[in-house]
């Protein structure tokens, strides 16, 4: 094992601090940034990343309203929901956790929400902004992984990177932010050929794809820097223990070949929500026509 540890942990918990800090700035105005998060159904992991996010935006001064709904809400009433929030002075960002139950169609609902208090950056319109280098409101998970790139690298000017997966709430917009910070940007996925080669080119490897351990040391080029974005739960040991949680990556082997790497749990993961929190921080400032604080946007 030669690789640094990259702490999101202790980079989130400074992430907050700066929120938090700017959060006491508005109260003095009488202005409380709120954030609320609508999840449909009883997934266990998504109400456990609620509750941490609900927390997590109390401690940094902001008000949190949860709407726990039933997964079997019609697509009509979470749109109504969506529209309430919308129309909500008090709410500055929305969250609608997906994916959402199969008979909600999640494109709707993302594309319902003000672009304006879209902290996930789903929307369209948020979308097309980054895509055009345009302020936008930025995917929070993507945002983290190029913070704790920036503060590792300095620049990134000229860095290839690849980013293995493709979705729109991880690998794309993490494409879109590493080329706006000037990477040479390879995109691969589940069709990639060779994708172990293509891996080996890369100075910054992004991982986000959903399979536990899949990126291994003989996948990367010595001193490479990765972002594991993974969260996988491995089948527990015994019936009703907990199963380990690991990345995408094989941390054991990577961190002999990698230059540096972020650990599963204790990455991105709270990486994403410190992002969530300043982004909104930074919707509340836009709607008020307020300075946006420094370092905590893209
Ligand atoms: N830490 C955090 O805050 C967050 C973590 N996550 C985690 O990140 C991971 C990715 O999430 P998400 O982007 O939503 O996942 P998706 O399932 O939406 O996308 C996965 C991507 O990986 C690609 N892929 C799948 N299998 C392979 C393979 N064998 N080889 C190469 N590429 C492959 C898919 O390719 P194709 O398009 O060709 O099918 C797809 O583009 C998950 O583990 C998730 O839990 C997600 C969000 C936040
Ligand atoms: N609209 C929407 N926006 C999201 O950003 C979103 C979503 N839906 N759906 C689910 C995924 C997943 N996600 C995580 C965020 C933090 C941790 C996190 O804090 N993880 C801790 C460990 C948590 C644990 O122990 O279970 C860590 O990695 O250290 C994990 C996962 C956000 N997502």
């Amino acid at each position: 094992m030669s690789a640094e540890i990259i702490d999101g942990k202790a980079f989130a918990a400074e992430v907050r601090a700066k929120v938090a800090e700017h959060v006491a700035k508005l109260a003095e105005r009488g202005i409380k940034p709120g954030l609320a998060v609508v999840l449909v159904g009883e997934d266990p992991a998504s109400q456990v990343y609620v509750r941490s996010k609900g927390k997590q935006t109390v401690e940094a001064g902001m008000e949190s309203f949860e709407h726990k709904l039933d997964a079997s809400t019609s697509e009509a009433d979470l749109l109504a929901l969506v529209d309430k929030l919308n129309n909500d002075p008090a709410v500055n960002g929305i969250l609608v956790q997906l994916p959402l139950p199969d008979h909600i169609d999640e494109d709707k609902v993302i594309n319902a929400i003000d672009p304006a208090k879209d902290v996930d950056g789903f929307h369209i319109s948020n979308v097309g902004l980054l895509a055009t280098g345009q302020k936008a409101m930025v995917p929070c998970t993507p945002l983290g992984c190029l913070m704790l790139l920036r503060d590792y690298f300095g620049s990134l000017s000229g860095k290839s990177a690849v980013v293995v997966g493709r979705s729109n709430i991880v690998g794309k917009p993490m494409a879109q932010l590493l080329l706006r910070d000037s990477c040479t940007v390879t995109i691969a996925h589940s069709r990639t050929k060779d994708i172990e080669d293509v891996v080996r080119q890369a100075d910054i490897v992004v991982a986000a794809v959903g399979r536990p351990e899949m990126v291994t040391g003989d996948w990367l080029k010595k001193g490479a820097v990765v972002i594991d974005v993974g969260i996988n739960r491995l089948p527990p040991a015994e019936e009703g223990a907990k199963g380990k949680l690991v990345g995408d990556v094989d941390f054991a082997s990577a961190s002999d070949v990698a230059g540096a790497i972020t650990p599963v749990p204790g990455g991105v993961g709270p990486m994403t929500i410190a992002c969530l929190l300043a982004n909104t921080l930074t919707a509340t400032c836009r709607a008020n026509g307020l300075e946006e604080p420094e370092g905590l946007t893209a």
